[in-house]
């Protein structure tokens, strides 16, 4: 690196207000006249400085009173004490004493408003939330379905992403064939400042090497899946991030990617996403994949920066932030059934109401991901066989009628999973409505198989055979045709074995069944069961993975993105004023734009010829002539996207950017990198 002179000589004795470079904390250490004394503001800062979200005096921001609080009533409501509490809190930072840019203030404006404006209702609503252990958002709920012993066997407890259209519905009623978590793909690595140091060598030059790119967010179709239970256990997802470039032109890895794994006829949309939208994927087939998010790129080392004119940059582009969504997941089927079976909204749903709207969403639920209906006549053993299948833990008890309503277990054998649903009991006339089965008979449509459980101690095992299938037949002619294996129930109890073998007869004779689909087992005992779960099993195997059509235009993105896209252009960007001044009497300007914020994200503030790179850019693409036609002036405040804010400034010159540098990066207790003296001065 050369030499150069110290700038002292040059800017001592001016006024702050000759640096060309600054940023928000210095800009708000002037207005404040706080800690670092009466100093006219210094907030001449040049169009580039250090995008961060605040400096370095909130108290003193934080006691201006709002502007206008009629300006924001809408957005009043939604602000809850409990909202308050946590934007204040993080406002105030870990340090405690962090002061707000623009936009921080504004929002501050927003908060004194709600303060004054919040009800007792609001505070009520707000305590019914946490009651419910709804997110301030309503957006993640944790918790296990509690008061559905049934679910037992389909996984346990504990927090996960259920997401509720109604977010104050108690727990219980969250569902599982919708989810909503959380994903985000790998930042880049940073590159790297480096230069080449041999022996011999004098002017080795720039050899830092480039970050590596974080990894990508994929969601994989997995048949082995049949429902979204498992995202109550976990709804946060982040692929790795790359790892920063090194010395001696050494490139950093590339974070690994990471693949969400759904059921078959998953559908995922970006949350909030407006009606009529492409999903961002629907998967139907086993192992069908989709790119959901793109990880960061990886920053680039002073190596790629060398020029014929800077032949020895000292400068590096930090990693690309990888990107963060809440995306919905949603199966297929349990939309349609959601559909036909929720009642009409209610006026103000009173408890008991509220309870059948429970009950009904349950019963959705447990059958729209049953790959197998256990159906038969009341009291044939059919919960009995739940519970020794899976760990769920149906009511059983010798009456028929025992189960009300129908209950899901998971059952894991070889390494598969196969959901069962157990039915209650089905009459004679169900058809019509007679007992209790013909309410779930519509869900018996959804599974692939039926496992037909007959009573051996029941005088007419054939006769409750026929009488069960004659109802299905009747109820759908669909639900006749699917395939069923046999389960002749009790076989522990000796009368049973009076008909075992006419029964046995009759269904390969004259039902044509397949004999290994006709299995005599115990439910009590658990024999013959683990034959009854490889019968159903090879029905399944045989039937093929369940076809589903595509009911979405969803993109269903596989190839990573061009890294030259068109929509990221320097000169695509808008700029639009707020309305509204700041406190102090300054302008707040919006820029926004995907490649300056990706820009601005990237660059490391840390740098001085970063800094100056950065103001070349604003000046080039557009950006500030923008900004002048605006009407910005000297010391309004300029908000790139998310990313942060900056002081603008008409002043350009290297001294005062470099001046201004250097006292943000004191204020920012940061040490020099790459420029320790003066810019420009020759060797
Ligand atoms: N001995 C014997 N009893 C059984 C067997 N399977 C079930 N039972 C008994 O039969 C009775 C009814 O069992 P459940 O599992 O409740 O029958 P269900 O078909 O679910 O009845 P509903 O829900 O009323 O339709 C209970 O008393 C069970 O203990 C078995 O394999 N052997
Ligand atoms: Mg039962």
């Amino acid at each position: 690196m050369q030499s150069r002179a110290q700038p002292g000589a040059s800017t001592s004795g001016r006024a702050p207000h000759a640096l060309s470079y600054g940023s928000v904390n210095q800009c708000r250490a002037g207005r404040c006249a706080g800690p670092r004394g009466g100093a006219p503001p210094s907030h001449a800062a040049a169009a580039a400085a250090p995008l961060r979200g605040g400096g370095r005096c909130g108290p003193a921001r934080a006691a201006s009173a709002p502007q206008s609080t009629g300006e924001w009533s809408d957005k009043l409501l939604s602000l809850t004490k409990k909202q308050r509490k946590r934007k204040d809190d993080s406002g105030n930072g870990s340090g405690g004493n962090r002061s707000r840019g623009g936009v921080q203030q504004l929002q501050q404006q927003q908060r004194d408003a709600v303060e004054v404006q919040i009800t007792d209702e609001d505070l009520a609503n707000a305590d019914l939330n946490e009651e419910f252990g709804g997110d301030e958002d309503g957006d993640v709920f944790g918790g296990g379905l509690d008061g559905w012993g049934s679910s037992g066997g389909a996984g346990g407890g504990g927090g996960g992403g259920m997401v509720s259209g109604e977010k104050r519905l108690p727990q219980a009623v969250r569902c599982f064939d919708t989810a909503r978590i959380y994903i985000k793909s790998g930042d880049g690595g940073a590159g790297c400042v480096a230069f080449r140091r041999e022996p011999f060598v004098e002017h080795g030059g720039p050899n830092g090497g480039n970050g590596g790119r974080g990894g990508n967010v994929w969601a994989v179709a997995d048949e082995s899946i049949n429902s979204l239970l498992p995202f109550r256990n976990q709804a946060h997802f982040r692929a790795h991030n790359g790892t920063p470039g090194k010395g001696a032109m050494q490139d950093g890895a590339n974070g690994t990617d990471l693949e969400v794994r759904v059921p078959l006829g998953t559908i995922i949309r970006m949350k909030g996403a407006e009606e009529g939208e492409a999903p961002l994927a629907e998967l139907l087939t086993h192992g069908q994949k989709a790119l959901l998010l793109v990880g960061g790129r990886g920053g680039r080392g002073n190596l790629s920066f060398k020029t014929g004119k800077n032949t020895a940059p000292a400068f590096a582009e930090r990693g690309e932030a990888g990107r963060e969504e809440y995306v919905d997941l949603e199966l297929k089927t349990g939309l349609l059934l959601l559909l036909l079976l929720l009642p009409p909204p209610p006026p103000p749903p009173p408890p008991l109401l509220l309870l059948l709207v429970l009950v009904l969403v349950l019963l959705v639920l447990v059958l729209v991901v049953a790959d197998v209906g256990i159906v038969g006549i009341p009291n044939a053993g059919k919960s009995t066989l739940l519970s020794v299948l899976t760990a769920a833990r149906p009511k059983i008890a010798n009456y028929p009628f025992t189960t009300l309503v129908p209950n899901l277990g998971v059952c894991e054998m070889d390494f598969r999973t196969t959901v069962f649903a157990d039915v209650p009991g089905l009459l004679e006339g169900a058809h019509e409505g007679h007992g209790l089965g013909h309410q779930f008979l519509r869900h018996v449509q959804r599974c692939r198989v039926l496992v037909h459980v007959l009573d051996g101690t029941s005088p007419d095992p054939v006769g409750d055979y026929r009488a069960i299938n004659l109802e299905l037949e009747l109820f759908n002619p669909d639900i006749r045709d699917k395939p069923q294996v046999v389960a002749y129930n009790k076989t522990d109890v000796p009368d049973s074995g009076d008909y075992w073998e006419f029964v046995r007869e009759y269904l390969v004779e004259e039902e044509g069944l397949d004999p290994a689909h006709v299995v005599p087992i115990s439910a009590a005992t658990g024999r013959g069961v683990t034959d009854l779960v490889r019968a159903v099993r090879g029905v399944l195997d045989e039937l093929g993975p369940a076809e589903m059509e595509a009911s979405t235009d969803a993109l269903n993105r596989t190839k990573l993105p061009r890294r030259f896209d068109s929509d990221m252009r320097m000169d695509r960007f808008t700029v639009e004023k707020e309305p509204l001044p700041l406190p102090g009497g300054e302008q707040l300007y919006y820029v926004r734009g995907g490649a300056i914020e990706r820009f601005a994200q990237m660059t490391n503030w840390d740098y001085y010829e970063a800094v100056k790179r950065f103001q070349r850019v604003l000046d080039v693409s557009g950006i500030s002539q923008s900004l002048r036609d605006a009407g910005i002036k000297e010391g309004d405040s300029v908000a790139l996207g998310d990313v942060g804010e900056f002081v603008w400034s008409e002043e350009r010159g290297d001294a005062a950017v470099y001046s201004a540098w250097l006292e943000d990066m004191r204020s920012r207790g940061r040490n020099r990198q790459g420029v320790a003296a003066w810019p420009g001065a020759k060797k």
